[in-house]
């Protein structure tokens, strides 16, 4: 349970904010928040005893919070002056800010400013409304700007329909290298603009088993599996170049789809299929490198800015994860869970395959796989299986589509 408590002065959001969190009940995309009233000037959300304060305009943020600047007067500061003021404010928000081609809504994110993007941005309430729905029901800041977005414009694109915005038309841009209005506009980043990635052959993804060794890869592959990834996370890992060399052999043997995890400079060198990496290493990773050498990118994501981050570099494929608890990987975000999952996968539609990670094991595969993903990946349902044979044989039931019985 978390409250989100209004001044007096907003409380006209409620017009918005209650049908946001009615939808979201629906999809059970998040716990009940409980409405309240502020006794002070700005927003107070309290999430599992953690409280948040979002100051709008000429309010004063005092405390842990945002500061939320959402109201323009020509002339305007540019967007290159307010990306400096973002990444040096931490606590700094801003949206709408009109630019020469549009409206970017930009915030902090690991000491860097980061922005979306769009032409036609809805009212100043919707936003607001969604900003505090989200955040009340504990998406991250960074899906909460979004969803704001894609919330007020999808009120302007459905004549007023107070709904969860669910179609990729609603949201915005990510402002990355391969927005081509990035440079007009001012945005500097760190990535460089990359050409569409290599794609897979969807019939062979279904079953990704993710395995810290090259003899786990043969050993799926000797088992049917057409997709699979070496992730050994250790780089001082002595064998790594020669296992890599193995796994590749083994893929070309089984005419399989074999994917090497962050290590993009072997992947390169030795020519592999297919290459997978985070968030983190899309500003370190060459990408146009591992695009000119043909091999194939899967991107990690853990919510809707970074799905819309990743379609951006037009991967390969987009993994979405992680979505129920996992003891594989610490990992310092929460579980989507199975209704956001089908949400992300919806607004992704068919533009890229997709691949669900995370605490997917055989009782869960179904529901999962319902969702519409492509591909499921799992590690300790199959290296921790009594008898792998037999698990990925369930598996490969499961992951069948009603056209292909
Ligand atoms: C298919 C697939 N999805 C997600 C991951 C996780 O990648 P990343 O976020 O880079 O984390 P590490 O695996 O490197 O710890 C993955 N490896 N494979
Ligand atoms: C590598 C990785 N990335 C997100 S969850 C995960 C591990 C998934 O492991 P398991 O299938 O055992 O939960
Ligand atoms: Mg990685």
């Amino acid at each position: 349970m978390s409250t989100l408590c209004l001044p007096e002065q907003q409380t006209p959001l409620l017009t918005h904010i209650e049908p946001l969190l009615a939808a979201a009940e629906n999809y059970q995309l998040g716990e009940a928040v409980e409405l309240g009233a502020s006794r002070s000037a700005v927003v107070d959300i309290v999430i599992e005893g953690q409280a948040i304060s979002l100051a709008f305009g000429d309010t004063k943020l005092e405390g842990t919070g945002y500061q939320v600047r959402d109201l323009w007067v020509a002339p305007y500061p540019s967007l290159a002056e307010m990306q400096q003021q973002v990444a040096n404010q931490p606590q700094l928000v801003v949206l709408g800010l009109p630019t020469a081609t549009g409206f970017a809504d930009i915030w902090h994110h690991n000491g860097e400013a980061r922005a979306n993007h769009c032409h036609q941005m809805g009212d100043r309430e919707p936003a607001q409304a969604m900003l505090l729905a989200s955040l009340a029901l504990d998406y991250p800041l960074e899906d909460a700007v979004t969803l704001a977005r894609a919330y007020a414009r999808s009120v302007v694109y459905q004549d007023g329909l107070l709904a969860w915005p669910l179609e990729r038309q609603c949201f915005p841009r990510p402002l990355t290298a391969n927005h081509s209005e990035a440079e007009v506009l001012g945005w500097s980043s760190k990535e460089v603009a990359v050409k569409p990635f290599a794609k897979t052959d969807p019939a062979k993804l279904k079953l990704y088993p993710v395995v810290d060794t090259a003899e786990w890869v043969e050993k799926v592959l000797e088992l049917g599996v057409k997709t699979t990834q070496l992730r050994i996370k250790d780089p001082s890992e002595p064998t790594l170049p020669q296992q890599v060399e193995r796994i590749i052999a083994a893929g070309r043997e089984h005419q399989a789809q074999v994917f090497v995890n962050d290590y993009w400079q072997l992947a390169i060198a030795s020519q592999a299929y297919g290459v997978h990496l985070g968030q983190e290493d899309l500003e370190t990773a060459d990408l146009a490198a591992i695009q000119q050498a043909g091999l194939c990118l899967g991107l990690s994501t853990h919510g809707y800015y970074e799905i819309l981050r990743a379609a951006e570099f037009a991967p390969s494929y987009i993994a979405l994860g992680h979505i129920y608890p996992t003891t594989t990987k610490q990992m310092p975000s929460k579980p989507q869970g199975l209704s956001r999952l089908a949400l992300y996968q919806q607004l992704i539609g068919d533009m890229f395959p997709t691949v669900a990670i995370g605490g997917i094991d055989l009782s869960r595969a179904e529901s999962v796989w319902q969702t519409g993903v492509s591909s499921v990946a799992v590690v300790r349902a199959v290296t921790q299986a009594e008898d792998p044979q037999a698990a990925v044989d369930a598996f490969n039931r499961i992951l069948v589509r009603p056209t292909e019985q």
